[in-house]
């Protein structure tokens, strides 16, 4: 696992409006980076100063320690988020294209294009024009276009947008594959059950703020709340005069609590175990969502 775009110290505005305040944030090789944050905190705007595509006032995006360059972004795949393929054009015709603008010869650009279309499941509408195709099925050829070259980078805005639940399980599985294969790949997504089952990292943003930022396990750690769940088998009422407690839901024989920072759970236990049976007794892991409402309030 390296370092290898790094993103320092980034400053946008639109006008007098501010959107990018000093946004940082790193993306490693082979690992997959998930870009969270809700509708206009700034997340398409920063994919496209990684991309280029828009200027930085201030601030720096670096590729393996030096400014990206052009090469550099010839070996970037990007799916944006307005999805320009070309209408007219066959979905092959369309890849085998994007695929020689990065670069690709024309047989070795066909032979990636069918391998890959084949891989999304896409060898049906091969030689149907992107126009006559679903929206899912767009889509499943957006990311083709990304992918056709063998990205060092991959950057794509909001890739599960519009894909049915098994067009996910696809498009998630490829991404996994190119991960392992060593690629960098960031995302974006409002889909956090997604983001969740597959990042390895993650970067949370609000308002052109960048609110938190590392691996997934690491957040977890840092936002697990001292939250717990118990199940006895009599009522769990006097859970609530035990010293730094409080209840959160209590439901005859189930309980969920916080405890305060100093408290330790042991005693609870014993206390509960004095009572009777206890069938459970376990910190309650966050979710993302959880974490994610939590860091952007
Ligand atoms: N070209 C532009 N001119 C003016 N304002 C812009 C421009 N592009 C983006 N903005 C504004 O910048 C803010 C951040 O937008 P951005 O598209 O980066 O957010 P986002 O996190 O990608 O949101 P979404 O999830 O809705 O796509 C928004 O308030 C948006 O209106």
């Amino acid at each position: 696992m390296t370092t290898v775009l790094n993103v320092e110290a980034v400053n946008r505005s639109f006008g007098e409006r501010q959107v990018l305040k000093d946004v940082s944030f790193t993306v490693e090789s082979g690992r997959l980076t998930g870009f969270v944050g809700a509708n206009g905190a700034g997340k398409t705007t920063t994919m496209r100063i990684i991309l280029g595509v828009l200027a930085a006032d201030t601030g720096t995006v670096t590729w393996c320690g030096n400014p990206v360059t052009r090469e550099d972004r010839q070996g970037f795949g990007y799916m944006p988020e307005e999805r320009g393929l070309y209408p007219k054009m066959t979905v092959t015709e369309q890849i085998v294209y994007l695929g020689r603008l990065h670069g690709l010869g024309t047989a070795d650009a066909k032979r990636r294009t069918a391998t890959l279309l084949e891989r999304l499941e896409l060898t049906e509408r091969a030689n149907d024009p992107v126009e006559k195709l679903s929206l899912g099925n767009q889509q499943r050829a957006q990311i083709a276009a990304a992918l056709v070259h063998d990205p060092q980078l991959l950057v794509l805005d909001e890739p599960f947008s519009g894909l049915d639940p098994i067009a996910v399980e696809t498009v998630l599985a490829v991404l996994r594959e190119r991960a392992r294969t060593g690629t960098a790949v960031l995302f974006s997504s409002h889909q956090l059950e997604l983001v969740e089952r597959l990042c390895d990292d993650l970067v949370i943003i609000a308002d052109g703020t960048i609110r938190a930022a590392g691996s997934r396990t690491w957040l977890r750690e840092q936002y697990t709340l001292p939250r717990f769940e118990i199940e006895v088998d009599t009522d769990a009422g006097w859970l609530r005069d035990q010293p730094g407690v409080t209840l959160i839901e209590l439901d005859g024989h189930r309980a969920v609590f916080d405890l305060a920072a100093e408290a330790d759970e042991q005693p609870i236990l014993r206390a509960a175990l004095d009572r009777g049976p206890v069938r459970t007794f376990a910190p309650i892991r966050p979710s993302l969502a959880e974490i994610f409402r939590e860091v952007i309030r």
